[in-house]
């Protein structure tokens, strides 16, 4: 492929008049600049099925991008100074990112299954078996890793009726987690954690703030994150009106696993609309 798909060139790439697409992604300048410039520019991208799935029954990780769409995906992130995840997916996919640098979003506010853990080895199994961080450890011809970037914030001290007694110990835990990952070569990016609006009412939220994420993202020179998942981090940026570009590859499949097997005829573009043909397989 000689330069990026067509659509991501109408979509990002800004080049001066009479200049031809150059293959060397690092070349091209993501175009549209947030209307707000202190964040990093967000296109927020995600594959979902023709029932609108993004994941499995129980998170199970879906391969729903064919070779082409996930050619375009990595392409995609090529264009971006790095790829933003939750620790939901970190944790859930034994992913690659290869491409830009990876930033992953992580919280121990309130339970999280790895919140839950006592062992500061299993705090985040991300860096030990993790792909990308074989790769960072390893490079290999196929992509040389970089390291992530963790955004966290450290549990805040909650006043009040929901006053958490053992805050000590969940300040530690976070403490170790923080400590197993910059020994696996992260770097952990602090942000303060929301304000609660009432001492007396319980924390509506565990979600880092998603502006103040993009904020300090953007102090350390990150122009542009390409936002891929997981559930929890579309909905939030999504009800923020966090994305300044999107682009979803709908595959040809169900995501729901009670219904029988399909086979695919065939997808084309009606005007605007994609038209997904299927055949149910008795
Ligand atoms: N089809 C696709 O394109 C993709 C699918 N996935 C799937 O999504 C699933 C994982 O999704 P989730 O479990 O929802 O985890 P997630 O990846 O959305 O991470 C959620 C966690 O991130 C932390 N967080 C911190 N600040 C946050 C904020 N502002 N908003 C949201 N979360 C914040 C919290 O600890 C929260 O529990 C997996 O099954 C994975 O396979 C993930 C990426 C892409
Ligand atoms: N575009 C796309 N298509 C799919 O079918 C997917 N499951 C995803 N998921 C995202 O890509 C990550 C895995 O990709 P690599 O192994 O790094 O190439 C996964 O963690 C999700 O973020 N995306």
């Amino acid at each position: 492929m000689r330069g990026p798909p067509q659509i991501l060139v109408s979509t990002f790439v800004v080049l001066p008049v009479g200049i031809d697409v150059q293959p060397e992604p690092h070349r091209f300048q993501i175009g549209l600049v947030p209307s707000d410039n202190t964040r990093s520019r967000v296109t927020l991208t995600f594959a979902q099925s023709i029932d609108a799935k993004i994941a499995g029954t129980g998170g199970r990780q879906l391969f729903l991008s064919g070779e082409e769409s996930m050619k375009m995906t990595h392409w995609m992130r090529t264009m971006h100074d790095g790829i933003f995840i939750g620790v939901g997916t970190a944790v859930n996919d034994n992913l690659q990112l290869n491409g830009a640098r990876p930033v992953i979003v992580s919280t121990c506010i309130t339970i999280h299954p790895i919140n839950r853990s006592i062992s500061a080895v299993r705090l985040l199994p991300f860096p030990a078996q993790n792909t990308h961080f074989q790769y960072y450890h390893h490079p290999r011809p196929i992509g040389v890793g970089v390291s992530p970037w963790v955004i966290s914030a450290p549990p805040p001290k909650i006043e009040g009726f929901f006053a958490s007694e053992d805050h000590g110990e969940k300040l530690q835990r976070w403490e170790a987690r923080r400590d197993v990952l910059q020994a696996a070569s992260a770097t952990v990016i602090l942000v303060e954690p929301r304000q609660y609006v009432h001492p007396d009412l319980p924390p509506a939220t565990s979600n880092l703030p998603p502006r103040a994420v993009l904020r300090s993202l953007r102090e350390e020179g990150i122009h542009s994150v390409m936002v891929e998942g997981g559930a929890r981090v579309i909905q939030s940026f999504l009800s923020e009106r966090l994305a300044d570009a999107l682009i979803v590859t709908t595959s040809p499949v169900l995501g729901r696993e009670q219904i029988p097997s399909l086979e695919y005829i065939q997808t084309e573009l009606f005007g605007r609309d994609i038209l997904v043909a299927l055949k149910l397989l008795s």
